[in-house]
């Protein structure tokens, strides 16, 4: 059973303050994946919780008890590193053994542990080699079934997966999908990647200089993102963002084109934000916004068109294989019903009612 509240967090080191204040709750059992720019203070967050920093402000409660003061090893909290940090000169049994019997735990316990582990991690084989006869992925699972053989409440995982070509990836990737819902811990996942962040989470929680801007499921920062910032970040390729003015029922590109606005509060300037899936290709000129192909990436599946619209700015949209065009024809966009995306040009807040 693992419940945390994050009250207020904020983190100084020395005179620069890197967390502004972070209000967060997570849920038994949530796989809660940290997002965010390099920077902007995922690992930071993660530190503190696993109490290898300390807080500077705020407070830390796991399931009722404030943690601020609660010694690292005696929070039932594990950590797993990007770098692995296995022993090098302990085979892979000692390197998981090590942890467990900082614990205190018997030598029987220990075994036991280790045999359940290893086989539910397929690491039964390589029990008795050094890490440097490992792979970058067996490593990973390695550091992974260390933390678990101390069946701790709550798993950090800080970018797990950064140092593994991109099969293993995926591979690491469905591991780790599949342990968390057999062994049903709390885990929290640290990543830039935004497909990892997508296919694992439960909540994602985006962070940006130091500051939360969305906490919510894949769907809903995907399908209803806060602001233009949580907007550009979540899905690839990224929301184009196009400004626009309200004349009437049309919203206006300066240098060319309109297409029909939504509901939408008042007349002015506002963002109008498009997925590649939002918008729709027409040869030659007609009713929407002008722009020129400037390439085209082929996927095999689909296909993605790259349009410089009049006023300068550069748009994706998604056709299929078979629908492509030549760089430098002359396009209209259109924008599909209901998939468009309204922001304030001053502040970035979503505006769709
Ligand atoms: N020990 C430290 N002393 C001073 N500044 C630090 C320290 N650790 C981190 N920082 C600063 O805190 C900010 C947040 O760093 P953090 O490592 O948490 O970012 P991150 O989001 O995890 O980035 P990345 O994706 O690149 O790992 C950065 O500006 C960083 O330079």
């Amino acid at each position: 059973m693992a419940q945390l509240s994050l009250r207020g967090i904020k983190k100084r080191f020395r005179d620069t303050e890197v967390l502004h204040g972070i209000d967060l709750e997570i849920g038994d059992r949530e796989f809660v994946v940290f997002v965010g720019p390099s920077g902007c203070g995922k690992s930071t967050l993660l530190r503190l919780i696993a109490g290898l920093d300390p807080i500077s402000d705020g407070e830390f409660v796991l399931n009722g008890h404030r943690m601020n003061d609660v010694a690292p090893s005696r929070r039932g909290i594990a950590m797993v590193f990007q770098s692995y940090a296995l022993y090098p000169h302990m085979d892979v049994y000692e390197n998981m053994a090590f942890g467990a019997r900082l614990m205190g735990l018997d030598k029987a316990e220990v075994e036991r542990r280790i045999a359940e582990t290893a086989q539910m991690l397929r690491l039964e084989p390589l029990l008795k080699r050094k890490p440097r006869e490992l792979s970058g992925g067996q490593r990973q699972r390695v550091a992974i079934g260390r933390a678990l053989v101390r069946k701790p409440d709550v798993f950090l995982l800080d970018e797990p997966l950064s140092n593994l070509d991109a099969a293993l990836r995926s591979e690491v990737r469905l591991e780790i999908a599949k342990l968390h819902r057999e062994i049903g811990g709390t885990m929290i996942y640290v990543t830039h990647d935004q497909v990892e962040a997508m296919t694992l989470a439960d909540k994602i929680v985006v962070m940006n200089n130091g500051r939360i801007e969305q906490v919510g499921s894949p769907r809903e920062l995907y399908e209803t993102p806060a602001n233009t910032f949580v907007a550009t970040f979540i899905g690839s390729p990224r929301m184009t963002l196009v400004d626009v003015t309200r004349e009437g029922d049309r919203l206006s590109m300066a240098g060319g084109g309109s297409v029909a606005s939504g509901t939408l509060p008042g007349p002015g300037a506002l963002k109008l934000g498009l997925r590649p899936d939002g918008v729709q290709l027409h040869r030659g000129s007609g009713e929407g916004f002008a722009g020129r192909v400037e390439y085209t990436e082929y996927l095999g599946d689909n296909a993605y068109v790259y349009v410089r619209l009049a006023d300068g700015t550069l748009l994706s949209a998604r056709t299929t294989p078979n629908d492509l065009y030549a760089p430098d024809e002359a396009v209209t966009v259109s924008v599909t019903p209901g998939a468009a995306h309204y922001f304030s040009a001053e502040d970035g807040r979503r505006l769709n009612p």
